[in-house]
């Protein structure tokens, strides 16, 4: 492995984007930022007509401006055509799915495969596949083989891997300015096609990672599986907290100031869903198994474990708050996306925890800033409401399930005046407990002990 911030030759120029998803769209739109011609390509015409017609088909804070921006430079077009995305790219980067198989724990593969056969089939010439999607170790290597079998006689097609680490919802700022950039490649060759491509990037001074490409894919899920693995370590420590009386808050802010431990993601709460930590954690196991080291990955299946238990406890206390019994009750759930300044409902604990309740027999109200429509596509049986004031009309009980700042600024006050029975879960554990004890309220959090009179209560230094 070397790493080093050299550049050398002339920036291919034309690239296309296989996947026009929240990857493949946002790296669509920072390549053109960047300078390059692009083309987008996805198998889904309706999310191709709406990113054409300048229309981010998801939630995603500053990436409409950037098309808007992308697009008046006139770099940027999307299509469905293969013919057109084969001819058109020196460079091709795949940014289709790899979701969790039906069936197992395994990723599956078949998007990535199916977007290689597409595009190597009418490839001549040279070109270079670079992978962006997370893929389990091993997976370049028969896509390598896939793009020899299938391509023309006159094409000379490389595999690269270049992992991404962007965060919803800050998908721009961390595709722009990254904090670092890998090459998994085969050859110098495309070493030198990668920096010359991210050349604007390297310039500011990010690191590159030059590494063998099993080691490229294995940094991304190993990644994955270690901010999964330190969420899990503080929501373990919770539910010690929780038979305790011990507050899980100020333990975390005693770990995090800690340098060697360091306090980002020990956050404690609900855990963590989305489209990629959980089946990220999953297919490792299941990548490793196949490989005869299962053993090494073991105790990401008790990471699972632990994240898991954390909807059933916020189910728990909600079903404590309202006096044991569920069926009939009406629960207000702040919350569907699998976290703020997101719309993305994959694998969203506020929504399992709201399909939990309604299981037992709640009337449950979901209410979201950015996610209500595709948490009504994936759990049409729960009732939606436009606004918090609306969700919480009635209420027996109210649960914060995903920590939207709109939630964190509403007081007890308001949320009574609109109709709420005083009663609050925090499963986030971001709200002000004494100000809601103070107002009245039946309160409970995630890992931290039930307000008594007379305790001393936790202060916590922002972190
Ligand atoms: N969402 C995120 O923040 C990040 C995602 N990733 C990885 O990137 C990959 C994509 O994830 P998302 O963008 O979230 O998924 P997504 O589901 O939003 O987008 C995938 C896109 O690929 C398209 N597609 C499927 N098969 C295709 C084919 N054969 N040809 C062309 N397009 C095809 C789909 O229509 C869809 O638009 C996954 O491997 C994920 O783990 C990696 C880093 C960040
Ligand atoms: O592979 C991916 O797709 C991406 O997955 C995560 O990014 P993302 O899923 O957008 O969201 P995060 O900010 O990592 O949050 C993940 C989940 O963990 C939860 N979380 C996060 C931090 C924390 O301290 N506690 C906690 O419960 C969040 O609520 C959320 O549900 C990684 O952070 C990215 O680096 C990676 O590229």
């Amino acid at each position: 492995m070397s790493t080093s911030n050299e550049n050398d030759g002339a920036a291919p120029q034309r690239i296309t984007v296989v996947g026009t998803g929240y990857l493949g769209a946002t790296h669509a739109i920072c390549m053109a930022i960047l300078g390059y011609d692009v083309l987008g390509v996805d198998v889904d015409p309706g999310k191709v007509d709406r990113l054409a017609r300048g229309d981010v088909p998801f939630f995603e804070p500053g990436l409409p401006e950037k098309l808007a921006e992308a697009q008046a430079t006139g770099r940027i077009r999307f299509t469905t055509d293969f013919d057109e995305a084969a001819d058109f790219g020196e460079v091709h980067f795949i940014c289709v799915g790899t979701p969790q198989k039906p069936d197992s724990y395994a990723a599956d593969l078949r998007y990535v495969q199916s977007a290689v056969r597409e595009l190597a089939s009418r490839i001549h010439g040279d070109a270079l596949i670079v992978g962006k999607s997370t893929v389990p170790v091993g997976t370049a290597a028969d896509l390598a083989e896939l793009a020899d079998e299938v391509s023309p006689e006159d094409a000379r097609i490389e595999v690269a891997w270049n992992p991404e680490f962007l965060r919803e919802g800050f998908a721009v700022d961390d595709t722009l300015h990254p904090d670092r950039l890998v090459f998994g490649v085969a050859s110098e060759q495309a070493e030198a096609t990668l920096r010359d491509v991210f050349s604007p990037i390297v310039d500011e001074g990010v690191p590159v990672l030059v590494t063998d490409i099993p080691t490229a894919e294995l940094v991304k899920v190993a990644a994955n599986s270690f901010l999964a693995t330190k969420i899990s370590y503080i929501n373990a420590m919770a539910e010690v907290c929780e038979a305790t009386g011990a507050d899980v808050d100020s333990l975390s802010a005693a770990l995090g100031l800690d340098d060697r431990i360091g306090s980002r993601f020990l956050k404690p709460g609900l855990g963590f869903g989305g489209g990629c930590l959980p089946k990220d954690i999953r297919a490792f196991r299941a990548r490793a198994e196949e490989l005869g080291v299962g053993d090494a990955v073991a105790f990401l299946a008790e990471v699972d474990a632990i994240n898991i238990r954390r909807r059933t406890r916020t189910v728990d206390l909600i079903r404590e708050l309202v006096g044991g019994d569920l069926a009939g009750k009406r629960v207000a759930a702040l919350g569907a996306a699998f976290k703020p300044n997101s719309d993305d409902v994959r694998d969203a604990p506020a929504l399992d925890v709201a399909r939990l309740l309604y299981l037992e027999g709640a009337h449950v109200t979901v209410y979201d800033p950015e996610a209500n429509s595709n948490a009504h596509r994936a759990y049409p049986d729960l009732d939606y409401a436009d606004s918090l004031e609306e969700a919480v009309v009635d209420a027996d009980v109210v649960a914060l399930l995903t920590e939207w700042s709109e939630f964190r600024e509403a007081s007890p006050a308001s949320l009574e005046e609109a109709g709420a029975h005083p009663r609050m879960v925090d499963a986030r554990d971001v709200l002000d407990q004494e100000a809601y004890v103070a107002a009245g309220w039946e309160f409970r959090a995630l890992g931290r002990p039930a307000p008594q009179a007379g305790r001393v209560a936790a202060r916590v230094p922002a972190h």
